[in-house]
């Protein structure tokens, strides 16, 4: 028998007003797994999410945290153990690199209001401690150096970057990543899917919903593909690139060019990134109306 996932999703819908979003979607993330998530624009990725993380409580269906039902209640959900960010970036732009992280620390603080309002000694204490971590986080993610700056002074690539350490400051076990790579030049990118690397190297999985397949082909040990709320497909990159649904629905092109393409993007990373990561265009159908990936 298999081990339990970290976390699962059991068929999961999502229905608003007369809309169906979601429909009977599972997902398996095993403990050490960077999974994938992909599909046209309006798939409903996000909204999985937001299902997967308390901000909605799906029509149907639940999400387990290593075998435990969650809450639908998003505070409870990031202390439980699961944490993430967000397609729109959301940090405190007047606050400073190191508060931001330690905002998210915060979560897993344990003192109460009393100990705050009176800053006895076990509140200082914690305090420090938050203060530590969150320039291990910094380090970490590759901002070392900007403690002290304005979360909105920093370079677009970096705020996003910010947002992965303070969604690290609350100990997740699962970090979900919402187009983490959005905006970013090929060497941005390219860093990016190293510290997701090394995010995992620390004992979190990871979730990661992006437009760039060969970012996630190159990235992720499985894959999932939502198509108009349902799941088309799932498996390895390699079973799911050649998937002749996810070639007609998503990625428009033979599996051999997107393998090659993949092939060369990982070449291109290991001598110091690639010259370009083109994002895909997407795929219109006869009415001209977007329906594959961007
Ligand atoms: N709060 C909401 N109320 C009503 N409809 C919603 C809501 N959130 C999402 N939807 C609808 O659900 C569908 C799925 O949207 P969702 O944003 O999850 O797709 P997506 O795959 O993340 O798309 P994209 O790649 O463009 O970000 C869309 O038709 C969207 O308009």
């Amino acid at each position: 028998m298999s081990a339990t996932p970290v976390l699962a999703a059991n068929s999961v819908s999502m229905v608003f007003g007369g809309l169906t979003a979601l429909s009977n979607v599972s997902l398996r993330l095993q403990e050490g797994q960077i999974l994938g998530l992909i599909g046209p624009n309006g798939a409903g990725k996000t909204t999985f999410f937001n299902c997967l993380t308390g901000l909605y409580s799906p029509t149907t269906g639940n999400v387990q945290l290593r075998g435990q039902v969650l809450p639908t209640d998003p505070a409870a959900v990031t202390v439980a153990g699961v944490a993430r960010t967000f397609q729109n970036i959301r940090l405190f732009p007047s606050m400073t690199s190191l508060e931001n992280v330690m905002v998210g620390r915060h979560s897993r603080m344990k003192q109460g209001p009393l100990a705050s309002l009176f800053h006895g000694p076990a509140y200082l204490k914690g305090e420090r401690d938050a203060r530590d971590r969150s320039r291990e986080l910094l380090e970490f993610v590759g901002l070392g150096t900007v403690h002290d700056e304005l979360a909105r002074n920093l370079p677009y690539g970096d705020q996003r970057r910010l947002e992965i350490a303070r969604a690290l400051a609350t100990d997740p076990k699962v970090l979900l990543l919402d187009e983490p790579t959005a905006g970013m030049n090929p060497q941005e990118t390219e860093a990016t899917r190293q510290l997701i690397f090394a995010i995992r190297e620390t004992g979190v999985a990871v979730v990661v919903i992006e437009h760039d397949t060969k970012f996630i082909f190159s990235l992720c040990d499985h894959v999932s593909v939502l198509v108009q709320g349902q799941l088309l497909v799932e498996g390895t990159p390699d079973v799911v690139r050649a998937d002749p649904r996810v070639i007609e629905a998503y990625l428009g092109k033979p599996p051999d060019e997107v393998e090659a393409e993949v092939r060369q993007y990982a070449e291109e990373a290991a001598h110091g990134g690639p010259e370009s990561t083109q994002v895909m265009q997407p795929i219109r159908d006869q009415d001209g109306h977007e329906g594959g990936n961007r």
